[in-house]
């Protein structure tokens, strides 16, 4: 049963995630979960009681630790060096261990090399050099998510591995659409966990978005397909499905998604209208079996990737760009209900290269 908060109040939800508020402020659910995982926005008390950051420092800050590993690669390799084939081998090295990708890389390292071999390069000029191609090879996958308004509900579907941040990313997303006034409701497809389903709960409350919720252990595309024909009813502008966790070498669990996707149509044999891959940075190389495999299960149709501020990989994202071409969406740096915000190719360029 859906919960019958009124989402129909954007003002709630502006006091409660809206910019320009102390994240101090964020409101605290009445039915606050015993499980830890499920308390979604809560923020570090320093960061409470001051200003709130804004996206660039929190992107810069949340991609720190990949951009000094690169930074201090850099700066050990080109200080008080001339330019030469080791130095270039080394920078590939450097590169590659980052995680973005060989093709990339071979680019950087190139681009750095041009008519400067033999000279003196300042390790600042080799990241503006590496801000630039990273940049170069992110700018066509950088596309922001289009709700079509012409679907209704336009249904969005969430996969990924267990622990990715599906849920936390659903519940972030939900404030975002809620906050641009559009009318949500959330499916709680991930019925394998209990604590899953209450999480889910929360972050409904805290969005005004009702969640569609069956016991554990029900049947996901069973209650997907419910999901869907109250949105439907109720005139819903967007239905985001939360899907339980997989490994993708599951092949039951795989085939399971399959079967959610097959049943969804049933129901409107456009949607899903957006499958999204939501993919953990910290997996690092891990992450390209899972797009492969998403892919070919689930038709993905764009990528989310979050906690680029827990890890020195964050990288990754350039590789997967580079190698799939697939729109990234949204990237997450953190925890809170602000941590999730649209992909932006030089943003993201800047900050990986430690430039301000
Ligand atoms: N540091 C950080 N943590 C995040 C981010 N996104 C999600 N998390 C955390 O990652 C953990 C797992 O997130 P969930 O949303 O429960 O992941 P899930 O994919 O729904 O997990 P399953 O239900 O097991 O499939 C939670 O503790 C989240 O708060 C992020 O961008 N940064």
């Amino acid at each position: 049963m859906a919960s019958s908060d009124d989402d129909r109040k954007p003002g709630l939800l502006s006091r409660l995630f809206g910019r320009g508020t102390q994240a101090g402020e964020a409101g605290t659910p009445e039915a606050a979960p015993a499980d830890a995982a499920a308390e979604p926005a809560a923020k570090p008390d320093a960061e409470a009681a001051g200003p709130r950051l804004t996206w660039w420092r929190r992107l810069r800050e949340g991609l720190s630790r990949s951009s000094s590993a690169l930074g201090t690669g850099i700066t050990d390799l080109f200080t008080k060096r001339k330019l030469d084939q080791d130095t270039l081998d080394g920078l590939e090295d450097v590169l590659v261990q980052a995680d973005l990708g060989i093709d990339v890389a071979t680019r950087i390292v190139e681009a750095v090399g041009r008519n400067r071999v033999g000279k003196d390069i300042a390790p600042e000029e080799v990241k503006a050099i590496l801000a630039r191609e990273v940049e170069r090879a992110l700018v066509p996958v950088a596309t922001p998510l289009v709700l079509d308004e012409a679907r209704k509900p336009f249904v969005i579907l969430m996969v990924g591995v267990n622990g990715a941040g599906k849920t936390t990313t659903i519940g972030k997303l939900a404030a975002k659409f809620r906050a641009d006034g559009r009318s949500v409701m959330l499916a709680a497809g991930d019925t394998f966990r209990a604590a899953a389903i209450d999480q889910l709960r929360v972050w409904g409350e805290r969005a005004g978005a009702p969640v569609v919720t069956r016991p554990q252990g029900s049947d996901a595309a069973s209650l997907a397909y419910d999901a869907l024909t109250q949105a439907r009813q109720e005139g819903r502008d967007v239905l985001l499905i939360d899907t339980a966790g997989r490994l993708q070498n599951r092949n039951e669990l795989m085939a399971e998604l399959e079967k959610v996707v097959r049943v969804i149509r049933k129901v409107d044999a456009s949607a899903p209208h957006a499958v999204l891959l939501v993919l953990d940075a910290t997996v690092g190389q891990n992450a390209i079996s899972q797009v492969e495999i998403f892919g070919k299960v689930a038709g993905i149709t764009g990528l989310v990737m979050t906690k680029l501020d827990g890890t020195a990989r964050g990288g990754i994202l350039v590789a997967l760009a580079a190698r799939f071409g697939l729109p990234i969406h949204f990237i997450g740096v953190g925890e809170g209900v602000d941590d999730l915000e649209p992909f932006a190719a030089a943003d993201f360029a800047r900050a990986i290269a430690g430039l301000d």
